[in-house]
């Protein structure tokens, strides 16, 4: 059975552009349950260790350089079969390839700064949760 949570950061360009608030309410409005939530700024090392499973892509260095480059918002969200749920919110990676009404298509400028992340299974999804929280700072 799918899992009922995941892992979203808001990405620093949309945190810096102040898109953090209307991201978060189409969050909320679409059904999900904020169980975690915290800004934070990742060192690059931090940022290579978040996203080790692209080690040695070409686009590796630019993708650490630019969530390290400034505030993200992580949290935790709850909802039934969330993780596959958010990814359909959240609209494909490069926003020029995002339908209509999907976080990417209305906050993403670039495949890089593409605003927001959705983790893609639920094991992953127990691995980023850790990855930002402790067991005190979730609800
Ligand atoms: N071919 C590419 N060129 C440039 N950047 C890329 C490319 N593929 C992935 N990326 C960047 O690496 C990030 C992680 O890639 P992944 O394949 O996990 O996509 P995603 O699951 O849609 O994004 P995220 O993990 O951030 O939610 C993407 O968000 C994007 O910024």
């Amino acid at each position: 059975m799918a899992g009922n949570k995941t892992l979203t950061i808001i990405k620093p360009y949309a945190v810096k552009n102040g898109n953090l608030g209307a991201i978060l309410h189409k969050i909320e409005e679409s059904g999900y349950r904020f169980a975690a939530i915290k800004t934070l700024k990742l060192d690059k090392h931090e940022a290579e260790a978040f996203y080790q499973e692209h080690k040695g892509k070409p686009f590796f260095d630019d993708l650490t350089d630019f969530m390290s480059s400034g505030p993200i918002t992580a949290a935790i969200l709850e909802k039934e079969n969330a993780v596959a749920d958010f990814r359909f919110l959240i609209g494909a990676t490069d926003p020029n390839n995002a339908k209509e009404g999907t976080i990417r298509k209305m906050f993403a400028t670039s495949k890089t700064q593409n605003a927001i992340h959705g983790s893609d299974s639920d094991e992953s999804a127990d691995r980023e949760c850790d990855f930002f929280f402790s067991k005190r700072e979730r609800l």
